[in-house]
């Protein structure tokens, strides 16, 4: 097993030596860390319909055999599949034979510069179903007509069953939302000759090895580069002098590639404006905006591989780094207190332990601001003034950190610069930037993006319908101060919000913390001898609950490995209050193939990118469904077959696993896993018990209890009543000493019997 080769992102592929697919499944080895992507995309159904040729409409045949996906980017596929390392994309067309309409349609590369070739409406539909991409718009649609107030007053005194009434009401209101059929991107070689892709941005996408987009790909890198093209015959007329085209909301399965997705438009928008600009220097245009570290930096690096040669700077954001801006924000003053005062009203936000970590200091660890003196705050201050503006075009940050920058003051409450030349907000992860524990910040940075034009993408693979109506609410707002709206259009790939559908996922239950430990020793097995086959073979992450537990495993497991195998330097631990550089040694460990097990908290759930991983454990169940969905897409990366998600769950565990159980059936629905085979059987899911609302928000925040303090909250072999055992004897010791102590020098001072006594008391004595 290579697994030092295969573990970092972005390897470029040898175009002589030929592995990927064939490899994989010559050798029978179809996991993540071999190496393969069998395809990059995940869905590909047939629709029961040829696909009418660019441009002309064609009567849909019942009898058709083709499918669209096959048509479509399929073809094309299938070649690079069969042998990557030949594939020339900027080749004639091989084939001498008449090439059906409906292939021709979506070929994938064709050096003629045929600008603008749209497919009608009909083609559209084929491809975008067949790949299930579904565009609705959510919002900046000429307003429909007011209705009576009536039902506002109804509001206030909801029973159940007007709840009921409203949940039906918003799935009707999302029925008739408008739906849109852009023009799908079918192949990459488009981007250059239809939408004008910068030709050395095309080239990097090339040389990185990505030859088919995958579904988010093909669905919004058309919108966000060109959305006229896109939207070409839609119901969506957009004003003239539009900059920045659309908003844009994105959720697409975990691994499948948003990323490039955002990257690419961003690059792109930044070479545009340079070229009218007529200047060659770098203009922040862009601020992408994730919530941890980790995320951040894969970022930037899959950014600047993106951008080699363009002239882009993309930077991570760093302490004492110095952008340009606009201070005081006189103008953003007015915007600043409406906006802020309405965002008070949200709910107040309430930490998770070690959710999606609530973020970093400083890039050093060896400065503690906290302690730094207000005068060497002032000079620190003054020192930056002096600081040259860094030269970025693309800034890549944790929401923390830019707002140091912004409020200058250190509160994060007030920005106090704001940065007007960002045309383009990204928030990766979005869904956990709006949630409650980075809402206030992230607002506070779309308001420090104080153009008119700036556009809003949000991208995650799970998005709750309140992250939209948030998203809706403050996009009406700023166009109250702005010019005309932008229309809001949300892509959704695939079932939103519910499935991770090319894994194999697997529920296991165990009666006791104890005997999940040993549960988990059972699958670690094969780490110590890698060829003794499944079920879970190295690297995989392990996910625990809290920062305590993760590193109690950790001090269990160490040793597991035998010293010819690595030892204890194949497992690592990694949580947020590690320092900075010591986490980034552990990630680039784990990338290299040197660690095999890396156990971590949610702080690595999301985003983060390590294409060989075979596994997750959830040793501790997720908080949420949305959790599970982050943790489990660590495996399976980029449509890589053969990645294995294992649940562990015990009594305490019971009430919380439906939501999981639900995830797990839906996505092996979606794979198209017949009901009766599934990990998750029916009776079992009616069996579970329903959570309620409140019992979710609870769980999310503070996971499950029982974990948080106490005996379970490290994580040990011993039985409760071993551990009661040694308890006992450490408090016997400590006793005896006392009692030894108090012989030699008598009591203290004002240490009366009483108090004595009570603390004998505290000593229960042996058990046995
Ligand atoms: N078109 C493509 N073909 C093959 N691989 C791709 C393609 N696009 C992206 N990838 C690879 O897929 C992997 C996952 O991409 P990325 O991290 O962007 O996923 P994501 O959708 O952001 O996932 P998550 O929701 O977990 O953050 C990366 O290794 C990336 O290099």
């Amino acid at each position: 097993m290579d697994i030092l080769k295969v573990l970092s992102r972005g390897i470029k592929q040898n175009p002589k030596t030929k592995t990927t697919t064939q490899q994989a499944t010559t050798t029978g080895s179809a996991i993540p860390s071999a190496g393969a992507i069998v395809h990059p995309q995940l869905f590909h159904d047939p629709v029961g319909s040829i696909l009418p040729s660019r441009g002309k409409k064609r009567k849909r045949r019942k009898d058709a055999v083709a499918s669209a996906s096959a048509s479509a980017a399929g073809d094309n596929e299938k070649d690079a599949d069969e042998d990557l390392s030949d594939v020339d994309f900027f080749a004639e067309p091989k084939a001498k034979k008449p090439i059906p309409a409906a292939v021709r349609a979506t070929e994938e590369e064709k050096p003629k510069k045929q600008k603008n070739r749209v497919l009608d409406s009909e083609g559209c539909k084929g491809i975008l179903r067949s790949h299930r991409l579904k565009f609705t718009v959510l919002s900046g649609l000429p307003p429909a007509p007011v209705e009576d107030e009536e039902p506002k007053k109804k509001k206030k005194k909801k029973s159940a069953k007007a709840k009921e009434e409203e949940a039906a009401k918003k799935k009707k209101e999302e029925k008739k939302m408008v739906q849109l059929f852009p023009q799908p991107l079918t192949a990459f070689g488009q981007l250059k000759y239809e939408y004008g892709l910068n030709a050395t941005l095309a080239d990097n996408i090339t040389r990185q090895g990505f030859r088919v987009p995958t579904e988010v790909q093909m669905g919004s890198l058309p919108l966000l580069l060109d959305p006229k093209i896109a939207l070409e015959g839609q119901k969506l007329e957009l004003e003239e002098g539009q900059e920045g085209g659309v908003d844009f909301l994105a959720v697409a399965p975990t691994g499948s590639g948003k990323t490039i997705a955002f990257l690419i438009p961003a690059i792109q928008g930044c070479l545009r404006r340079r070229a009218e600009r007529g200047g060659e220097e770098n203009v922040l245009e862009a601020v992408v905006v994730a919530p941890t570290r980790e995320l951040a930096t894969q970022i930037v690096n899959e950014g600047r591989k993106l951008a080699i040669g363009t002239g882009v700077r993309v930077v991570l954001m760093k302490r004492g780094l110095r952008l340009a801006c606009e201070e005081p924000a006189v103008a953003a003053k007015a915007d600043d207190k409406e906006e802020e005062s309405s965002d008070e009203e949200e709910e107040e936000p309430e930490k998770p332990e070690e959710e999606v970590e609530p973020e970093e200091e400083e890039e050093s660890s060896d400065s503690d601001s906290d302690s730094e003196k207000p005068a060497e705050k002032k000079k620190a201050r003054r020192d930056q003034k002096d600081k040259p503006i860094a030269r970025v075009d693309i800034l890549v940050t944790t929401p923390k950190i830019l707002l140091n920058f912004l409020s200058n003051d250190g509160t994060l409450t007030t920005v106090k610069k704001t940065l007007p030349s960002v045309r383009s907000l990204i928030l990766d992860e979005a869904d956990v930037l709006l949630d409650p524990i980075f809402r206030k910040q992230t607002m506070a940075i779309w308001r420090a993006c104080t153009s008119s034009s700036v556009s809003l993408t949000c991208w995650s693979a799970t998005m709750a319908s309140n992250v939209e109506e948030i998203v809706v609410k403050h996009l009406e707002k700023r166009a109250r101060h702005h010019l005309s709206p932008r229309p809001l259009i949300r892509l959704v790939v695939g079932l939103k919000d519910t499935a991770v559908p090319n894994i194999t996922h697997k529920l296991i239950y165990t009666a006791t913390e104890p005997g999940k430990l040993l549960a988990l020793r059972q699958l670690l097995h094969p780490v110590s001898a890698p060829d003794s086959g499944p079920p879970l073979r190295p690297p995989f992450l392990v996910f625990t609950q809290t920062i305590e537990r993760a590193q109690s495993l950790h001090d269990e497991l160490k040793y597991d490995i035998p010293l010819e195998a690595g030892g204890s330097a194949r497992v690592a631990v990694l949580h947020s209050a590690l320092s900075d550089s010591v986490r980034s040694k552990i990630m680039s460990r784990f990338r290299a193939g040197e660690v095999w097990v890396l156990i971590t908290t949610d702080v690595l759930a999301r985003g983060v990118d390590f294409a060989g991983v075979n596994g997750v454990v959830n040793y501790d169940v997720p908080t949420s469904a949305a959790a599970y969905i982050h943790r489990a897409g660590r495996t399976g990366r980029a449509g890589r077959e053969g990645g294995v998600a294992v649940t562990f769950y015990t009594k305490d565990d019971i009430p919380f696993v439906k939501s999981i159980a639900n995830v797990i059936a839906t996505s092996e629905k979606q794979a198209g896993k017949p009901a009766t085979e599934g990990t998750v059987q029916k009776w079992l899911l009616d069996a579970l018990p329903t959570v309620t609302k409140e019992d979710k928000r609870k769980l999310k925040i503070r996971g499950v209890e029982s974990r948080r303090a106490g005996g379970k909250a490290s994580i040990t072999t011993k039985s409760s009543w071993e551990r009661r055992r040694e308890h006992n004897r450490a408090q016997a010791i400590e006793a005896s000493k006392r009692r030894k102590h108090l012989a030699k020098v008598g009591p203290k001072k004002g240490e009366e019997e009483g108090e004595k006594g009570d603390k004998g008391e505290e000593w229960g004595g042996l058990d046995d």
